[in-house]
């Protein structure tokens, strides 16, 4: 037996476009990231490859990436499940900064250990930041657990419960499931999957708005590589990714 899991980074961001760091921050989609999101939907479609059950986190880029990619594959009706878990790693204080501007002010090499080694996380942010989550309603019942910065290990330590508790379960009846997630949340669920070492990882960029199909076996492990239903525009759109910050 094997199970059809669908991962599916949010369409480019208005902070996506603007090149800032984003994390909890909850941003739009952008007109291009909303084309994107088209696109996924019609990649769905003609794979013939339909999700029978939705993930998303709880940030509007990804929740609407999802509706229209849903839609364009006539799977609006499907069942959806949301968790925080899902949400993109909290920057901490780097939220709301520019790219550029932080790689110019702190050098490549302190830029590179933020935005990709496995357990350094950004300084935190501060509860009276304009761009905190402290007091968003969505996370009142979060209490310790709310984050005010994470290294992507600290988003494995989150997200992998409920890959556990909820995902997994979900593939087992048979589903295919579809996460809609982001660049570093669906960075962490690789890494578990493809058994990818801590120093890998940095390596590893997710393009937007491109499904990426993973047959996994009775382990829930992939017995062969996953394949993104648009190689070409995804190799295109991680090396953009990894180039995020050089002007
Ligand atoms: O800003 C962010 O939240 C993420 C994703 O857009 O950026 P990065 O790729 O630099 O981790």
């Amino acid at each position: 037996m094997t199970y059809t899991l669908i991962l599916l980074r949010h369409g480019n961001s208005e902070w996506n476009q603007k090149n800032l760091f984003t994390g909890w921050v909850d941003v739009d989609l952008s007109d291009q990231g909303r084309a994107e999101a088209t696109r996924a939907g019609e990649l769905l479609a003609e794979s013939g490859i339909l999700p029978d059950i939705q993930y998303t986190s709880v940030l509007k880029r990804a929740i609407h990436t999802a509706d229209i990619a849903l839609a364009g594959a006539d799977r609006d009706w499907i069942d959806v499940k949301r968790s925080w878990r899902l949400n993109e790693r909290h920057y901490g204080a780097l939220q709301g900064l520019d790219k550029a501007e932080t790689l110019e002010k702190y050098g490549q090499e302190q830029f590179m250990t933020w935005r990709r080694s496995f357990d350094v996380p950004p300084p935190p942010l501060s509860d009276d930041s304009e761009f905190s989550q402290a007091n968003d309603v969505r996370y009142a019942g979060l209490g310790d657990d709310l984050p005010r910065t994470e290294s992507l290990k600290l988003v494995i330590d989150r997200m992998l419960p409920y890959w556990e508790s909820d995902i997994k379960p979900d593939l087992a009846t048979g589903k295919t499931v579809l996460v809609t997630a982001h660049g570093n949340s669906l960075r962490a669920l690789v890494k578990h999957l493809d058994g990818i070492s801590d120093a890998d990882i940095a390596e590893l960029n997710i393009p937007t708005g491109i499904p990426l199909v993973y047959t996994l076996g009775d382990d829930f492990y992939p017995v062969e590589p996953a394949v993104y239903l648009d190689p070409e525009a995804a190799a295109a759109g991680a090396a953009a990714v990894a180039n995020q910050g050089k002007k």
